[in-house]
């Protein structure tokens, strides 16, 4: 059996996608495991906010492409990079246990996130960063910087900026956890929906492909990014409109899911927190998420 794996091009797609397929390949060492390697749209075009060329989904278009027409059957995504709505036909069939969801400060030349001097420059261009830096440090100048993570950290190398805010768990998998300055607390920067965590997309009926990924499949970070994800969906996903979301089990057993919107030039902000028993499938935590996303949408609006 050959099996074609489709992965973007940039050194954390790579790692975090090779990762995974050894795990397979040593699941399943009959498996002719075939890298296929996709430049996206969300690659090609650098210089402007993902929010003006049409949002995160351009980071999965061209491999959900591949998927669709058979040329790859599998492909391994940073669950972030993928929007709420996935096209017809395609599922999300496999979730692994998640990396570490927190954000991380990379501050080569300062302690910590307090110890930044007044008016520091953060390169960041995502919203939700941003919002949560102005909450902790209102004299911060945070500055749009987009660029795969190994770009980002030569900018702060090279003093573009004072710090930059990205995922522990893509530094983690890229073995750049050493990079670290401090890691942000969920309180005050409270993770993407989905981050830390990788799903793995193939056509929904496939069951032949579903079955060699089972054994990968974490049914604990499945709800917990099932639960976030709901709460994107019901905010419509729009890259607008600043949101995160953060799903846990409990050490009692149950669902614990903390949510946030803003509005799109964060002067408001709501933030809002549920314990609930531990859904039973899927989508009934995507229904827990979609619930309490609405309910922010009705406070913010
Ligand atoms: N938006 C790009 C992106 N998509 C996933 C990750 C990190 C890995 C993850 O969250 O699983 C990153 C980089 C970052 O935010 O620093």
């Amino acid at each position: 059996m050959r099996l074609v794996y489709a992965t973007r091009k940039s050194l954390l797609a790579l790692a975090q996608c090779r990762a995974v397929i050894a795990r397979l390949r040593a699941i399943h060492p009959h498996v002719e495991w075939v890298e296929e390697q996709v430049v996206t749209s969300g690659d090609k075009i650098q210089d402007r906010p993902l929010a003006d060329i049409g949002g995160k989904g351009l980071f999965v278009k061209e491999i959900e492409e591949r998927l669709l027409d058979g040329r790859a059957q599998i492909a391994v995504h940073s669950i972030k990079d993928v929007p709420g709505v996935i096209p017809e036909g395609l599922a999300i069939v496999c979730v692994p246990a998640r990396e570490d969801p927190r954000d991380a400060l990379v501050a080569p030349r300062h302690a910590s996130l307090a110890a930044l001097p007044p008016g520091a420059t953060v390169g960041t261009s995502s919203l939700r960063r941003l919002v949560a830096l102005k909450n902790a440090r209102p004299d911060l100048n945070v500055v749009p910087m987009r660029g795969n993570v190994d770009t980002r950290l030569r900018k702060v190398d090279a003093g573009e900026v004072d710090a930059i805010v990205l995922a522990n768990a893509g530094l983690i998998r890229l073995g750049l956890g050493a990079r670290v300055t401090e890691l942000l607390a969920p309180e005050v920067s409270l993770p993407a929906v989905g981050q830390g965590a990788l799903g793995i997309e193939a056509h929904e009926g496939d069951e032949a492909t579903r079955a060699l990924l089972a054994p990968l499949h974490d049914p604990v970070t499945g709800i917990c990014v099932a639960t976030e994800r709901g709460v994107m969906i019901a905010v419509e996903g729009d890259c607008r409109t600043p949101i995160a979301a953060h799903a846990i089990r409990t050490a009692e057993g149950a669902l614990h899911l903390r949510a946030f919107i803003a509005n799109p030039d964060g002067t408001h902000c709501r933030t809002t927190e549920r314990t609930i028993p531990w859904p039973s499938s899927e989508s009934e935590a995507a229904g827990v998420g979609r619930d309490v996303g609405h309910h922010l949408l009705a406070q913010i609006s």
